[in-house]
């Protein structure tokens, strides 16, 4: 059945939302949809410039304004999504919900959209009457964009993911804290850096002792220093299981979405204990602002020649591109500063790895509030539109 081109649109004006809308903007999105903006803080106010008939913002929290959309697209967080869902599906809404929160991936009735991957999995839910559309986790639908050929090849026996994951991913605060606090330390030893002359462990030493006395407002959003250091722990500690076979055993939460996200996916077993391909590593947090880039290592099934795997990852879709293994294409095209603000997925840095010849390793880099976060849920609008 023909789906409507009604589209509720709540969370727009945060960050994930505003790329959200600067992407549908330049896609012509809106020339497709009839936009209905909601507000949880400013019903009433105007709406933005991509607003047609409906010129005020209504209400987020009004179930039957929202219950109106044929299609409703959020990127205003968990808890929204947690205390809305529920009220607008109990209150009889048929209608596609597109969202960038975690809260509902994991159900049985949610698919992870990331349709240039897993466009098969899509289709075949929609086929089924399927109507939640949820958005991955950054990291692994832009570790997914750039190497899912291999996974798709059916080559992949288990890969490791080791993550340097940018401030962004914490939201706009976060951005700023890590901002303040490279100021905070740069202002600490200026005039030391100004003279060429100084002793760089005189330097060293008040960065140090700048980052041990940052007070609790200088790290509020992250709880330590990260400008200048990292944080191996990203999202929710999930606790010691009960005993050391639990595959949760000592996971961060994002380190848990890794091995459960990528199966989904994939369309394959999502829990531990079904059949699914191992994917464990660790994630951490640096200074970067909005790219999370990805050191990963494959086990695969058999030897396959560098040359065929380059060339499988290059032919998988239109954002991937290959990055030679060498210094000088690696140092420019291979780092966050390349690749923000781009849908461009580098993957570089493949070689085989001294382990043996099924060993591969690969370095990754992705923008985590376009593949990471915004492009899927426009990309499912028009999946829907199309349909
Ligand atoms: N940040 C990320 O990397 C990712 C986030 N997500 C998901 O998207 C959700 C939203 O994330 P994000 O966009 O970072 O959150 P933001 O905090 O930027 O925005 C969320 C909402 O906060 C309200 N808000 C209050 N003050 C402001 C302000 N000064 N400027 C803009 N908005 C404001 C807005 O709602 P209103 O207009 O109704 O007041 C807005 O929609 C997350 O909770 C998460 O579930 C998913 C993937 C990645
Ligand atoms: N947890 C991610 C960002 C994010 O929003 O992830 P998720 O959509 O899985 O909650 C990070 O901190 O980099």
């Amino acid at each position: 059945m023909k789906v409507g081109n009604l589209v509720g649109l709540v969370g727009w004006r945060g960050m994930v939302g505003s790329v959200l809308l600067d992407r549908m903007q330049a896609e012509g999105d809106f020339g497709l949809i009839e936009p209905v903006f909601f507000s949880t803080s400013n019903a009433g106010g105007k709406a933005p410039a991509q607003a047609k008939n409906e010129s005020t913002l209504k209400d987020a929290h009004d179930i039957a304004a929202l219950k109106k959309c044929d299609i409703i697209i959020t990127a205003q967080g968990g808890d929204y999504t947690a205390e809305i869902f529920p009220k607008l599906r109990a209150a009889g809404w048929n209608g596609h919900w597109i969202d960038a929160a975690s809260t509902l991936r994991m159900k049985d009735d949610a698919i992870i959209i990331l349709d240039p991957v897993n466009l098969p999995v899509i289709k075949s839910a929609l086929a089924r009457g399927g109507q939640n559309w949820i958005g991955g986790n950054c990291t692994v639908s832009c570790m997914l964009m750039g190497v899912g050929a291999l996974y798709k090849a059916g080559l992949v026996e288990w890969m490791t993911a080791m993550t340097y994951q940018a401030a962004s991913g914490g939201g706009a605060q976060h951005m700023r804290e890590l901002l303040t606090q490279f100021g905070t330390l740069n202002h600490e030893v200026r005039a030391l850096l100004d003279d060429p002359k100084s002793a760089i462990l005189e330097i060293d030493r008040k960065i140090l002792a700048r980052q041990q006395s940052l007070s609790a407002a200088e790290t509020a959003h992250f709880g330590v220093p990260l400008a200048g250091s990292l944080i191996p722990w990203i999202d929710k500690d999930l606790g010691i299981g009960k005993n050391p076979d639990d595959a949760e055993w000592g996971m961060s939460k994002e380190e848990w979405k890794a091995g459960a996200e990528t199966n989904k996916i994939l369309g394959q077993g999502a829990a531990f204990g079904t059949p699914h391909t191992p994917v464990d590593g660790f994630c951490v947090r640096i200074g970067a602002m909005r790219c999370h880039s990805q050191a990963l290592t494959f086990k695969l099934k058999k030897d396959v020649p560098t040359a065929d795997i380059e060339a499988l990852i290059a032919a998988d879709n239109a954002w991937v591109k290959v990055v030679p293994n060498t210094r000088e294409a690696t140092i420019h095209d291979l780092t966050p500063v390349a690749v923000t603000g781009t849908l461009g997925i580098p993957v570089g840095r493949i070689r085989k790895l001294a382990m043996g010849p099924e060993y591969v390793g690969a370095f990754t880099v992705g923008d985590q509030l376009l593949w990471g976060a915004a492009e899927p849920l426009r990309r499912m609008l028009r999946i829907l539109l199309d349909a």
